[in-house]
Parts: C-alpha cells; sequence; structure tokens
C-alpha cells in the first residue's frame, strides 16, 4: 500500500477517534492515541516539527508545559490552515510562523507564565496538503532537577501526567531517545517498560545520529537491530535540525532533504534506509500502520462491551454518519 492509500485507510479513524475525544469520551473509555515522551530535551518537539512541517516552541528548559494534540490532516485542496483549542478559546490563523506564538500564549493561559506545567489538553489542528495524516500527543520532557521558580515535585508531577496518558492501554507511546546518551538510562523508556514490560506498544525514536561520538555506530547499530532492549515495535533513527541549523534558518524542508541525505551517505547507517529503520518519513509510516491496527476493531462493537448505553448510542451515531 503506497502513502496515500494509507493516508485514505487511515484518516476516517482518525477523525473518529478525535471527535470523541473532542467530546470528552476519552475521560469514559481509553481511545487510541500516539503519546511522544522523553527526557527533558531529547528531541520530542524536533520530531514533530519534522513529522509536521511547521515550527514549535523550543527552548532550554521545560518547552512543551502542558500536553498538546497535534492532529495532522492531509488535504490537497488546503494551502495550510490551523486551529488551536484549549478550555473555551478557539483560534483559527493560516500563517505557520504563528503556531509558535499561539502554542505560547495557549500555554501561558492554562499553565501560568513561567515553568509550571498544566494538565489541561491543547489541540492544534493543521490541515494541509503537505502533512500527513497523523495525530499525536506531545507531553512535558521529564526532567530530573526543578530549576529556579519550579516546585521541588516537578520531576513527579510530570512523570504523574505521562503515566495518565501511556498506561491506558490502547496508547501507542513513542519513546523519544537521543543516540548519544545510555539508552538505559533514559527515564522515558523505564517509564514504557513498566506499562509495557513486552514493548508490544512501545516505539522507540532514536535522535540526534549526527552527535555521536566516532566508533560508537556500532553500539547505535545494536539498538536499532532490537539487540539491547528489544521493543516489539522496534526502533527508527531520525535526524532533525540542530541548534545550528535553526540559528542558520534552515527550513523544515530543507531539514527533511538534509536528513535523507544524511543516512544516504552515512558509512554505518545507509543501511538502514534500506531496511526502513531511519528517516521521519519512514516514522510516519510505521505510526500511521501502528495507528490503524489499534483502531481496526469496529468501533461499535468495542464500545458495545466499553460504554454506557447513551455515549454508545452517540458514537454509532457518529460511526454511521448521522452525528
Ligand atoms: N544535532 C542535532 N540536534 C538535534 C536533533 N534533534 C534535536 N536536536 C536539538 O536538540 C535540542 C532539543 O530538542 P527539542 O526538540 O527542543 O527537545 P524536546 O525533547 O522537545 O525538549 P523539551 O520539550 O524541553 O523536553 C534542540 O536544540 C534541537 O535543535 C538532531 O537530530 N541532531
Amino acid at each position: 500500500m503506497d502513502r496515500d492509500q494509507l493516508a485514505e485507510k487511515v484518516r476516517p479513524f482518525i477523525d473518529l477517534i478525535d471527535d470523541m475525544r473532542s467530546i470528552g469520551i476519552d475521560k469514559e473509555l481509553p481511545l487510541p492515541t500516539i503519546a511522544v515522551v522523553g527526557d527533558q530535551s531529547s528531541g520530542k518537539s524536533s520530531v514533530l516539527e519534522t513529522l509536521s512541517g511547521v515550527a514549535l516552541p523550543r527552548g532550554t528548559g521545560i518547552v512543551t508545559r502542558c500536553p498538546l494534540l497535534l492532529q495532522l490532516c492531509k488535504d490537497r485542496t488546503v494551502k495550510w490552515e490551523a486551529v488551536i483549542s484549549y478550555r473555551d478559546k478557539v483560534n483559527e490563523f493560516d500563517e505557520p510562523s504563528e503556531v509558535v506564538r499561539y502554542v505560547e500564549q495557549a500555554q501561558n493561559a492554562l499553565a501560568g507564565k513561567g515553568v509550571g506545567i498544566c494538565e489541561d489538553l491543547i489541540t492544534l489542528k493543521i490541515t494541509s496538503s503537505t502533512v500527513c495524516d497523523l495525530s499525536l500527543i506531545d507531553l512535558p520532557g521529564i526532567t530530573r532537577v526543578a530549576v529556579k521558580g519550579q516546585p521541588d515535585d516537578i520531576g513527579a508531577q510530570i512523570k504523574n501526567l505521562i503515566s495518565k496518558f501511556i498506561k491506558n492501554k490502547r496508547t501507542i507511546i513513542l519513546v523519544v531517545v537521543p543516540c548519544n546518551v545510555d539508552i538505559a538510562t533514559t527515564e522515558a523508556l523505564k517509564m514504557a517498560q513498566e506499562v509495557d514490560p513486552e514493548g508490544t506498544r512501545t516505539l522507540a525514536i532514536l535522535t540526534k545520529p549526527d552527535l555521536i561520538d566516532r566508533g560508537a555506530e556500532k553500539n547505535v547499530l545494536e539498538i536499532v537491530h532490537n539487540k539491547v532492549i528489544f521493543l516489539n515495535m522496534g526502533y527508527v533513527i531520525v535526524k532533525c535540525r540542530g541548534q545550528k541549523q535553526i540559528d542558520e534558518n534552515m527550513s523544515i524542508t530543507c531539514a527533511i532533504e538534509e536528513e535523507l541525505e544524511f543516512f544516504r551517505n552515512h558509512e554505518h547507517f545507509r543501511s538502514l534506509l534500506r531496511e526502513e529503520k531511519a528517516t521521519t518519513k519512514c516514522l510516519a509510516t510505521k505510526l500511521s500502520n501502528a495507528l490503524v491496527n489499534e483502531i481496526k476493531v469496529s468501533p461499535t462493537t468495542y464500545l458495545t462491551v466499553s460504554c454506557s448505553s447513551y455515549t454508545q448510542c452517540t458514537l454509532e451515531n457518529m460511526w454511521s454518519g448521522t452525528y
């Protein structure tokens, strides 16, 4: 199945799940979701911006301070448009460079200006001819030490928030781990292993392959080939924009081309392209497939066993298009 066929197959499922979430059904029953988790500065937002094609807030300290549901909708008739919503606020805009400002504004409104976090969800829906069809939730990065102005238990608060999302058996856990750290010590992977010991719903993304020390490539290959910490869904290695490229104003489109060139020319990693274990494009396809597998069961059958009759009836109408 090519990417367009896959997208056509995935879209109705994603829309249904997003509609269910928007009317609060996720409080009553777990919905299939992709949650992005990682230690602080592991590269979560960089991966999401490569997938979405738009720059997201970045900086030092905790940048993602509220769960951000990123809904990507492919529509060939639309150049680019976005809607950001949180609590009772809804803002529509059509300028990609405005995303950072709107997300920061939403985070400040929910979590206050500064360094605190909040559990309320911000939804950012991007419709464009160039995005892939996916919905993911970005979560705050796990931090070990509180910085000035943060409550002492900030680390525990973040882990608590992450746990709420990843303990749901229908959540695909996307763990982001930099290649240049010891994978066994990453808190995010440990948390994923606690709730998913077999790794059946955990997919790991290795970032920053350009920053590893010479000689460490063999170790990274062993990890990607699932020989170090086994995960049923396996590993994908990606290269995103580094600080230098951001300072030079490299566009995300350029960064995607550069990513492909990086792997093509890499002495050790080029074989991973053939094996479909490298690049953000390959990651997007894997995620679409994983999401379809997770929600393939007929939603109405699933709901019959799990929901109250009122909700069940609402959803059956939704599924048949009368909602
Ligand atoms: N060289 C290089 N740098 C990268 C790569 N991916 C991310 N970075 C850099 O790593 C830093 C942290 O990346 P972010 O995407 O902000 O990390 P994050 O996990 O979202 O951070 P928090 O939300 O604060 O936890 C940024 O300066 C990125 O430019 C990569 O593949 N290569």
